[in-house]
């Protein structure tokens, strides 16, 4: 393999599962080394895309090479030492240890009586190290849990030592900690040996942080791709999943509950993340409220363009002005409760300690 050169490349594929098509001209090249996270709503094609390039669905149209070579042209043998894939679903298995389990992935290895040597021992223990599945070695695979399973799966994908690694959904039953374990994983196991890796996910926070390339699948086409920062702003992704404008923030990698409707009832004066707790409290029961003054790229400013109905910004890196003090004034005044958030002004934002005394002055509760 020359480095550098695509590991996979897929030109104007078609997938289905009948004859007609599902996803349409589907292109992409992955290198050495990197990872594509393929995203989209549900049902948009992200599996039936994975088992084509797996070579378990025939292509209705274009190509699938892997390692520069057509698919269809790889002996079954060779394809198998080459790419690795790991499919959502529970496989049956009867009276399997996970080990058991985990050892199937050297089968393209052994010979025909599928016998593992000592350097399959070690790999199969290895990678079951590293997915931290080894306490489970002699336990029924039919009985671990959805989680336990996927990192099963994930340890015979990786025992297999692919050059290509297809995942369907790899994080899909795993608690927060072992999805970080499981990215982190898969970024080493990219950059230490150079694997190609594809995975769907559903995580748009973790496809942002983790994934080299991204293609978003909607409607029967790949709608757009790219790197990470180009995919992943509010318009793009509100557009991928039909959401409400402003509901995914890409400074945090989340989606936010619906901005609540109506004129504010509730001034919070906040600044510097003092405020999003109390912002989430709010959208949460339904209450509309307005905030201010917040610098424009301020956590809470950033927050309140997603959950606000109404917010005065200032400028960054200027002190609050007199000009926008009144603006928020005016906003205030017209709100019933005013919540404040911060305990202490400092030089940026000492104006708004006018707020205050313009809601004591009305006789607007303050807490
Ligand atoms: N074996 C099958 N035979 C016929 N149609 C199928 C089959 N498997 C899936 N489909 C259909 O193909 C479409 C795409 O399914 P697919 O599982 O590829 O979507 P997905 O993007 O992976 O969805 P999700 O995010 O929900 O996992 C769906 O409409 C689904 O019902």
């Amino acid at each position: 393999m020359i480095e550098g050169s695509n590991m996979l490349e897929l030109r104007g594929l078609n997938v289905g599962h009948g004859a007609r098509a599902l996803v349409r001209d589907i292109c992409l090249a992955v290198r050495p080394g990197q990872v594509v996270a393929l995203i989209g709503p549900n049902g948009s094609g992200k599996t039936t895309i994975l088992r084509t390039v797996a070579g378990q669905l025939r292509a209705l149209g274009g190509t699938v090479e892997l390692l520069g070579q057509e698919l269809g042209d790889v002996p079954a043998t060779e394809r198998a030492r080459t790419m690795a894939v790991m499919l959502t679903g529970r496989p049956q298995t009867e009276l399997l240890t996970c080990r058991d389990v985990v050892e199937a992935g050297r089968h393209p290895f052994t010979g025909r009586l599928g016998v593992l040597g000592e350097k399959d021992d070690e790999a199969v223990t290895a990678a079951m190290e590293a997915t931290g599945v080894l306490p489970l070695a002699s336990r029924d695979f039919a009985h671990v849990s959805d989680g336990q399973r996927q990192r099963v799966l994930l340890a015979r994908a990786l025992c297999q030592e692919p050059q290509v690694l297809l995942l369907d959904e790899p994080t899909s039953y795993l608690d927060v900690r072992s999805q970080l374990d499981v990215l982190c994983l898969l970024r080493h196991e990219a950059r230490e040996r150079g694997i190609a890796v594809v995975a769907s996910l559903h995580e748009v926070d973790l496809a942002q942080k983790a994934a080299d390339h991204v293609i978003c699948i909607k409607d029967g086409r790949a709608a757009f791709q790219g790197t990470p920062d180009e995919v992943f702003t509010a318009e793009r992704v509100a557009e991928l999943y039909d959401l409400a404008p402003g509901a995914y923030d890409p400074a945090f990698g989340s989606v936010e509950l619906a901005r609540p409707e109506g004129d504010p009832e509730v001034f919070v004066i906040a600044g510097g993340g003092t405020g999003a707790a109390c912002f989430r409290r709010l959208a949460r029961e339904g209450t509309p409220f307005a905030t201010g003054v917040l610098h424009e790229h301020d956590a809470d400013g950033l927050l309140a363009r997603s959950l606000a109905s109404r917010a005065v910004f200032e400028r960054d890196f200027e002190p609050v002005s007199a000009e926008s003090v009144e603006r928020a004034r005016e906003v205030l005044l017209a709100c019933r409760e005013v919540v404040c958030c911060v305990s202490e002004f400092g030089t940026m934002n000492a104006r708004n300690a006018e707020l205050l005394d313009a809601a004591r002055a009305a006789g607007i509760p303050v807490c």
